[in-house]
């Protein structure tokens, strides 16, 4: 496993915050290729990271042991149309990351026969803090749940989901997940900077308030509702606050938030 090669299909955002994980923990930059059909951003990538890179996707998938489906679920169709025969050739693991992509999709594609990862990342891979659903379809063997492990483990946590259904939720939760958090951070910002603050100290005050409310969270036993309470003196400012979010039905727009990411994954399948 330590030297098998891994493709990324697509040199997006997530491909590289992926290689830039792996990279990070000590994966060769030589054990990754990438392939974009754009050449700036393959010059952008090689010279950051320094992985080998082809603007033609099928010199990837001819090398490697693992291809990284990284391409908008809208491209992957065709995508996978000018994959197929080499992928059925070769038999490499597939690992999909496309949001809402099946793995009775992925087959349709590139065949019955082809072992398959689906899995939903996200973006904090880039600073190895990501959280990553994974879904093994039957015919995936050990050795290479393993890899997929590797690939994905290299950047985060990771969960396995005995069904497939699953990963709809958790793209809709943590896939979709740290655009909510940035939301709440610039929508602070903002009225931190409504309140009088210097734009860079609301900013510094905000990023450092969630680095800390998160670090609280993880290493807590008490849960965030405990952790939320002791923050909130009776009568106090948080109080004032938190009657605010509860009144505009805050925790209803969540629900409803994720409601509609989870049915948007759910009709990306097509
Ligand atoms: N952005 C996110 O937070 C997350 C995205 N995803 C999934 O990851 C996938 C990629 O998303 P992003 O990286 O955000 O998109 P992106 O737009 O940054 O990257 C897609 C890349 O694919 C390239 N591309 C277009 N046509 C191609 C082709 N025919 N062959 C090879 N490459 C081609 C584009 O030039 C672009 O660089 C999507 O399927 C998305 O659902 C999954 C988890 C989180
Ligand atoms: O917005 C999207 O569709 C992708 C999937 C999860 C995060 N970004």
């Amino acid at each position: 496993m330590a030297q098998q090669l891994i493709g990324f299909i697509g040199a997006g955002n997530m491909a590289t915050s992926l290689a830039g994980g792996m990279i990070a923990k000590g994966i060769r930059p030589a054990r990754i290729w990438m392939s974009d059909p754009s050449r700036d951003r393959l010059d952008e990538v090689s010279q950051q990271h320094r992985v080998h890179v082809a603007t033609d996707n099928l010199e990837v998938a001819q090398r490697v042991d693992a291809l990284v489906l990284s391409v908008k679920p809208q491209m992957m169709a065709s995508v996978c149309a000018d994959l197929r025969s080499v992928v059925a050739e070769r038999r490499p693991l597939v690992i999909s990351i496309a949001a809402g992509v099946t793995v009775a999709n992925l087959r349709d594609w590139l065949g019955e026969e082809v072992p398959i990862v689906r899995c939903m990342p996200n973006t904090p891979a880039l600073v190895q803090a990501g959280a990553t659903g994974l879904y093994a379809a039957e015919g995936v063997d050990d050795s290479q749940k393993a890899l997929a492990a590797q690939v994905l483990g290299a950047v985060g946590l990771t969960f396995w989901f005995d069904n497939e259904q699953s990963l709809d939720a958790v793209t809709a939760v943590s896939g979709s997940g740290p655009a909510y958090f940035f939301l709440l951070m610039e929508a602070l910002i903002d009225a931190a900077k409504a309140q009088g603050l210097d734009a860079a100290t609301a900013r510094q005050l905000v990023l450092q308030t969630a680095w800390g409310a998160a670090q609280l969270a993880i290493t807590s036993e008490a849960g965030p509702d405990v952790l939320r309470q002791r923050v909130t003196s009776p009568g106090g400012t948080t109080a004032a606050a938190l009657e605010v979010f509860e009144e505009a039905g805050f925790r209803e727009h969540v629900q409803a938030a994720v409601a509609a990411a989870r049915e948007r994954s759910e009709e990306l399948a097509g």
